[in-house]
């Protein structure tokens, strides 16, 4: 194994996409111990934006990671560090607390393109502060070409130590991976860099043990691919495929056994043919989760017909 490899798992973060974080405190906790035990590098454990800036009916505390209640909930941290994810526009840098005074290590800031500075700035902000940073470029499969290599001269001259290529749509394959794997290595050479990946096309898997082959060092994950949609790639895949005497695959079995399988049998994530299209037709899944929520769930022609079709793409978009 690489020996700079981390693997993050993001099951609580990206999995709350899935039931508007509501993740009981055991599940949290159990899943925390799990993946430590399972000597996993990083748990995210959700987002940390703002209540004031984002809608918060019906929404579970791992959708804003305040400080005081993370410490309560995992009051002894271990080895597996910290990290929360913030948008562009949904936080108050104001009331993010110094490191040292926070059990979260790493704030990675999710940025489209377009918005590449203001993530700029808020990196500047949290480094600051003294956390480790990243800036994840998401549905960059939308944003190849000039602007990404514009982009990512200014994230090589900024004090981030990630540059994450995120596959939001699923639609990527190894060659286009390796296409962005270059790119970022060209013009942010200074750069580590991250590959967080969606299963839309069956690619997650692939996608990441490409990724870390050509040497990117970052890996998220999830377990049991629980993720927006299609899912992520699974963590216990990742640490057999690791096979390392630095992960050991058996408390994430556990933990499949006791808290996600039961989960799975009230909600959807994973591979389906309706995230599939989106994938093909690199959109967003948004289309393909409300389809799979109504009585067309598995009109899957009538979706691919719709998509492809001009008269009729606009409107389910
Ligand atoms: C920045 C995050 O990785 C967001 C995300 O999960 C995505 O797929 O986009």
């Amino acid at each position: 194994m690489k020996t700079n490899v981390k693997v993050l798992d993001c099951t609580i973060r990206d999995g709350g996409l899935v039931n508007n974080w509501d993740f009981d405190v055991d599940f949290v906790r159990d899943l925390y111990d799990s993946l430590n035990a399972a000597g996993v590098d990083y748990m995210e454990i959700g987002y940390k934006n703002s209540p004031k800036l984002v809608d918060t009916e019906g929404v579970g505390p791992w959708r804003f990671c305040e400080d005081d209640f993370i410490r309560e909930v995992i009051p002894e941290k271990k080895n597996t560090k910290l990290s929360a994810i913030v948008d562009i526009g949904r936080v108050e840098v104001d009331d993010i607390l110094p490191c040292e005074e926070s059990s979260i290590d790493l704030i990675r800031v999710a940025c489209y393109l377009k918005d590449i500075d203001k993530a700029i700035d808020l990196v500047e902000a949290f480094n600051k502060l003294g956390y480790e940073t990243s800036i994840n470029i998401m549905a960059v499969s939308n944003s190849l070409g000039l602007g990404l290599n514009e982009a990512l001269k200014k994230v090589n001259e900024s004090p981030v130590d990630m540059a994450y290529i995120v596959d939001s749509y699923g639609s990527l394959y190894n060659k286009d991976i390796q296409y962005l794997i270059e790119t970022f290595k060209k013009y942010a050479p200074n750069k580590k860099l991250g590959i967080h990946t969606h299963n839309n096309l069956q690619m997650a898997f692939s996608n990441t043990i490409f990724s870390y082959e050509q040497g990117v060092e970052f890996l998220d994950t999830s377990i049991f691919g629980m993720g927006r949609g299609a899912g992520n790639c699974p963590t216990e895949l990742i640490l057999g495929y690791l096979n390392s005497t630095k992960y050991d695959v058996r408390p994430i079995l556990r933990v499949i056994e006791n808290r996600l399988l039961p989960l799975r049998e009230k909600l959807e994530w994973g591979y389906n043919t309706a995230y599939a299209i989106t994938g093909l037709f690199n959109e967003h899944p948004r289309s393909a989760i409300a389809i799979r929520k109504s009585n067309a769930k598995n009109n899957f022609l009538g979706f691919y017909d719709k998509l492809s079709s001009v008269e009729t793409h606009e409107d389910i978009k």
